[in-house]
């Protein structure tokens, strides 16, 4: 099976999935260093002041770094065909181009051109509550977050959750067991499920709980870009 396939499968099965190690241990201190950092951001958000949770992050400026533009690059011909198989089952209209340049030119034309690739920074009692990040009517539907800490060693806590809400049924949630350099694809706001009365529409949400102790980077690679 090919990652594509593997990954489809996984998606459909839990409405998320695993790409063990995508970062060595070298990149991930790299990549969690650039939050101290300056220059190479274009906005930063203080979680609380917004009711998003405590904590905070920074958005990657244009042109991103090289690990960061080249996950959005590499990953995206990997999940476009997931993505329209996931709009045709929906019934929703767009479909994805071949290549991620022109899924960006589509975003760019409809005033969609700041860059919505993450770094988020959590320190003990922070935590990032249920959301979805849409930014504009261009939604591209999958996303992928790499935690670059280690669990047990740099911080406690701080799991990452998906919870699904299926109509007129309770929520699921599911919690997402990373070790640095771990990959999550996931969902942005929805996702098909076929039920015995054919597909219906599962809505998604991620965030993280609380972390206990010590403090937890991710990386949030997200295709489309925002308004
Ligand atoms: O810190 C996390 O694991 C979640 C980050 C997040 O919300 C995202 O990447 O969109
Ligand atoms: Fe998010």
């Amino acid at each position: 099976m090919n990652l594509s396939d593997r990954l489809e499968a996984e998606l459909n099965e839990q409405g998320c999935a695993l790409l063990p190690g995508l970062l060595d241990a070298g990149d991930c201190t790299a990549i969690a260093a650039l939050y101290a950092r300056e220059e190479g951001f274009r906005s930063r958000v203080l979680m609380q002041r917004h009711g998003f949770g405590r904590g905070e992050y920074r958005y990657f400026a244009y042109p991103l770094p090289d690990p960061v533009a080249g996950l959005r690059e590499r990953f995206y011909p990997v999940l476009a065909p997931i993505a329209n198989r996931w709009h045709q089952a929906m019934g929703l209209e767009p479909r994805f181009p071949a290549t991620h340049g022109e899924f960006l030119q589509r975003c760019h034309a409809a005033g969609q051109t700041r860059p919505t690739p993450l770094l988020l920074q959590y320190d003990a009692g922070d935590y990032n509550c249920l959301h979805q990040d849409l930014y504009g009517e261009h939604v591209f539907p999958l996303q992928i977050a790499v935690l670059l800490s280690e669990p047990g060693r740099d911080f406690e806590g701080g799991e990452f959750v998906l919870t699904e809400q299926r109509p007129h049924m309770q929520s699921r949630a599911e919690v997402v067991p990373l070790r640095q350099g771990d990959a999550v694809v996931f969902a942005v706001n929805h996702r098909p499920v076929t039920g015995s009365r054919g597909v219906y529409r599962v809505a998604m949400r991620h965030g993280v709980s609380r972390l206990r102790s010590g403090r937890r980077h991710t990386l949030g690679v997200i295709f489309h870009d925002a308004a």
